[in-house]
């Protein structure tokens, strides 16, 4: 199974850099994982509605470029369905098991996701009613991902 993890923007918090390197090597013996970061807009706080909708366009354009045709789709998004980690880790399975071998999660930016990106979504998956900093989203999905392989190949995790 091959994982890309596309996010918008750039990581720069070093605490985050560092727990992502940790996520992605111990999730090396699972799967193979790519991580690919795309510009985000300026999006200062006075934008209007039309103007919010430019800047999740311009970041859904660079999104979609890097989604390969036949991919699995899975967009973070507040008004997706909210799953356990079993229920995450029985997903991926199941998608292993019937031949959907690339997947790809999409982080949004500060604004979120474009209708473009959410509509070339095959599910929308959401981690809790409460924000998360984007960034911050990469690490939780990396770490919920790593637990999910532990889960399906019945190896210990801490609970
Ligand atoms: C700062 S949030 C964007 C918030 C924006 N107001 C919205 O409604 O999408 C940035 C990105 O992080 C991800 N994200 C943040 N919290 C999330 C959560 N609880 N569940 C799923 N995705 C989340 C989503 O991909 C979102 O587009």
């Amino acid at each position: 199974m091959n994982i890309t993890i596309i996010s918008v923007g750039k990581l720069k918090e070093k605490y985050l850099k560092q727990g992502i390197e940790e996520y992605t090597k111990r999730l090396s013996r699972y799967t193979k994982l790519n991580l690919v970061e795309v510009p985000d807009e300026k999006a200062p706080e006075n934008l209007s509605n039309a103007e919010e909708q430019i800047v999740k366009n311009k970041e859904g354009e660079g999104i979609l470029k890097h989604i390969k045709e036949g991919t699995y789709v899975i967009a973070l998004d507040l008004k997706g369905k909210m799953l356990s980690s079993e229920e995450l880790a029985d997903k991926l399975q199941n998608l292993g098991i019937t031949g959907n071998s690339n997947i790809a999660f999409i982080i949004g930016g500060s604004l979120g996701l474009s209708d473009e990106v959410l509509k070339r979504a095959d599910y929308k998956l959401c981690f809790s009613p409460m924000t998360f900093p984007h960034q911050l989203m990469r690490l939780i999905l990396l770490e919920q991902v790593y637990r999910g392989f532990r889960i399906m190949k019945g190896e210990p995790y801490h609970k």
